[in-house]
């Protein structure tokens, strides 16, 4: 069981977005996506949700075709927080999340589905005033924790449990608090045992928190594993063009990139970076 991406290709405006990509999403993983702007990690995750149809290769979701799921199956087992998050009608925050629970398939008694919108938006951490808000009076960090909560409501309890769930940059207009934890709340969701992909932007909460991490550039899975092998300084220099020093955690419990800056920045320039560096090392 789990959602396998097969020799994926998609071409747009004569280029190719994605070449090539062979990727899984397995239940009870955190999978951290990363990669620079324009690298096709949207892209993968619009086909990955079923949103796009890929130009070439196959998406199996628990053995089974993509495109043999109706639009009712899929939203019995995938949820998917997507990068646009605007809602031009003037609905409170709570009609909004509501819509998580409108399909046909997901209609449950009224009750059960006020227990699953108040959870929802306690999870999220947002209150009474909030759910009342007109949604786009919301501000930039509010409304993209409601639409994480329609992503949360769509979950029910077992059995009928979301398999996957799929969040473009959940924490892209949240405070450094509440970025740590939606991802937070992203592992408990894997831990239950979702398998959980999450596109990210801070490779500090890659490193920290996914099981396993795939970078993209260029339309290419340039490399996936864990994410202590794979962010090194060195990779990360090649696929980002920004300098870091990597900086272990005592005991051995993981690490974190301090970034230093772009790649561009001349040698003469890094004096005082270097300083900085050996003193580091020599602390550790
Ligand atoms: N339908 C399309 N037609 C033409 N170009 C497209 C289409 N869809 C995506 N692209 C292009 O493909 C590239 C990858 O886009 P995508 O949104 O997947 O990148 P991303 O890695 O998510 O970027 P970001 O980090 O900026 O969100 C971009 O250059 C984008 O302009």
């Amino acid at each position: 069981m789990s959602l396998v991406l097969s020799d994926v290709s998609f071409i747009a405006g004569g280029r190719k977005i994605l070449d090539k990509i062979y990727l899984d999403l397995n239940p009870g993983e955190l999978l951290a996506v990363i990669g620079p702007n324009g690298s096709g990690k949207s892209t993968l995750l619009k086909i990955l949700s079923g949103e796009l149809k890929p130009s070439s290769g196959h998406i199996l979701l628990d053995g089974k075709s993509l495109d043999q799921y109706s639009p009712a199956e899929l939203s019995m087992r995938r949820s998917v927080l997507s990068q646009e998050s605007e809602v031009r009608f003037p609905f409170t925050s709570e009609e909004v999340v509501r819509l998580g629970r409108s399909g046909d398939t997901l209609r449950v008694p009224k009750q059960i589905e006020d227990t699953l919108v108040n959870r929802s938006f306690f999870k999220v951490d947002l209150d009474e005033r909030h759910k009342q808000t007109l949604f786009p009076l919301l501000s930039g960090g509010e409304k993209q924790r409601s639409q994480l909560a329609r992503v949360l409501v769509q979950d029910a309890d077992p059995p009928n449990r979301q398999r996957y769930v799929l969040l473009d940059e959940p924490g892209a207009s949240l405070d450094p608090n509440r970025q740590h934890r939606i991802l937070i709340l992203a592992s408990e969701l894997a831990s239950e045992g979702r398998g959980v992909l999450v596109i990210l932007h801070d490779l500090n909460l890659a490193l920290r928190y996914a099981d396993r991490v795939a970078v993209f550039n260029d339309g290419k899975l340039k490399e996936c594993g864990k994410p202590e092998q794979v962010l090194s300084e060195n990779f990360v220099n090649k696929i980002f063009k920004l300098r870091t020093i990597k900086i272990p955690f005592p005991e051995g419990k993981g690490s974190f990139l301090l970034p230093l800056g772009p790649s561009e920045i001349e040698e003469s320039n890094l004096s005082h970076i270097k300083i900085i560096q050996e003193n580091f090392r020599k602390k550790i």
